[in-house]
């Protein structure tokens, strides 16, 4: 695996007016090179108590007895608990799986869970209802943003991410990372494994919640090197009420733009700054992937934008061997065939998955 570089400087943007071109613009801009951005957590709708709270549920689920979990493991239909090593998100470079645990929430409907809750977290559904809530919020402000930098109707993308339409393939998710001096990661080799392998999402966009003083993501640039994301990006730490959050395009968007925005491959490890301190400290994320309602059809995004960069390219296809969200890009549909929904994308990427780890 290539080397870590120095850490990557990705821009803050501004989200506070979603209906600004300009700003619509820096997004697309980033998107396009990174394929991730932070956005200030001011601009968002979320406060600083929203975030501390939701991170105290994660805390209080991951904390509870193993065989509570047990009660909501995770189901074909991606949502439940994942225990350490059971997910492996890059079995082609890992020899042991994720040292990470996960819980996965699927859409609400009328404010209930659409799947079991163990004990811990039964007393607050409504509270992770909310905050899933809060999370497709500020989606639509990217979505809307996003498309305002594509030169499209503002609504493009935000009337098809619209859950009181119908299911959806988001999911929020808690992540819990345990520190180099857990007893769960006492086998934990340094340059043999990692704590999330290499991977990119498979939505629209995801958002991610860090807390201070616990760092690991990566993302792999352009030249192929690991670069470390910081927290709290900038010398100010004390710039924002809670730190920026960070966002990332997916497969879907990524195939739905012909390859213009960048679904880029991303992993979490244990930095070494973090194994030499003597005070190392687990790794708590939370994670929002936000997907179009299942039935939406990824026909090409009635954009200039793209239409121009799929002629500068030659399309997905002639460019980079039809990789980007397993299929080639909406332009680049076969004659005779119809435009895939967005339900089939995320099975086709599900199956991918699953498929490796029946190997
Ligand atoms: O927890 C993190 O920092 C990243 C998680 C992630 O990339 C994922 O779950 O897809
Ligand atoms: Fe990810």
């Amino acid at each position: 695996m290539a080397d870590t570089a120095s850490p990557i400087e990705l821009p803050v943007i501004d989200i506070s007016n979603p209906h600004d071109p300009s700003v619509g613009k820096q997004m697309l801009d980033a998107a396009a090179k990174y394929g991730f951005l932070y956005v200030n957590s001011k601009g968002t709708d979320f406060t600083t108590e929203d975030v501390d709270h939701a991170f105290g549920l994660s805390k209080k689920f991951f904390a509870s007895p193993a065989e509570e979990k047990e009660t909501c493991r995770i189901t074909p239909n991606n949502r439940g608990w994942s225990g350490m090593h059971t997910e492996t998100l890059d079995p082609e470079h890992q020899r042991t799986g994720d040292f990470k645990e996960a819980m996965n929430f699927g859409d609400f409907k009328d404010g209930k869970a659409q799947q079991p809750l163990p004990p811990s977290l039964v007393p607050h559904e409504a509270e992770i209802n909310g905050f899933a809530a809060l999370c497709n919020k500020t989606c639509n402000r990217i979505l809307n943003l996003l498309a305002l930098g594509l030169e499209m109707q503002e609504d493009f993308f935000t009337s098809r991410h619209d859950p009181s339409d119908g299911p959806t393939g988001s999911i929020l998710r808690y992540l819990y990372y345990p520190s180099i001096f857990s007893a769960a990661t006492a086998a934990y080799k340094h340059d043999k494994d990692v704590r999330a392998g290499a991977h990119s999402d498979y939505g629209s966009i995801t958002l991610l919640f860090q807390r201070p003083g616990q760092p690991g993501l990566e993302i792999l640039t352009p030249e192929s090197t690991w670069a470390p994301v910081p927290i709290v990006p900038g010398e100010q730490a004390d710039a924002y009420p809670f730190p920026p959050v960070l966002v990332n395009i997916g497969d879907l968007l990524s195939y739905w733009t012909d390859g213009l925005l960048k679904s880029t491959v991303h992993r979490v490890v244990f930095p070494l700054a973090e194994q030499q301190s003597p005070n190392p400290q687990d790794r708590y994320t939370l994670v929002y992937f936000c997907h179009p309602v299942d039935t939406t059809e990824l026909v090409p995004v009635p954009s200039e934008v793209v239409k121009a960069h799929r002629e500068q390219t030659g399309g997905i296809e002639a460019r980079d061997d039809g990789k980007v969200g397993f299929g080639g890009g909406a332009g680049n549909l076969e004659p005779g065939k119809r435009p895939l929904t967005a339900q089939e994308h995320l099975e086709s990427r599900l199956a991918a998955t699953y498929g490796f780890k029946k190997d």
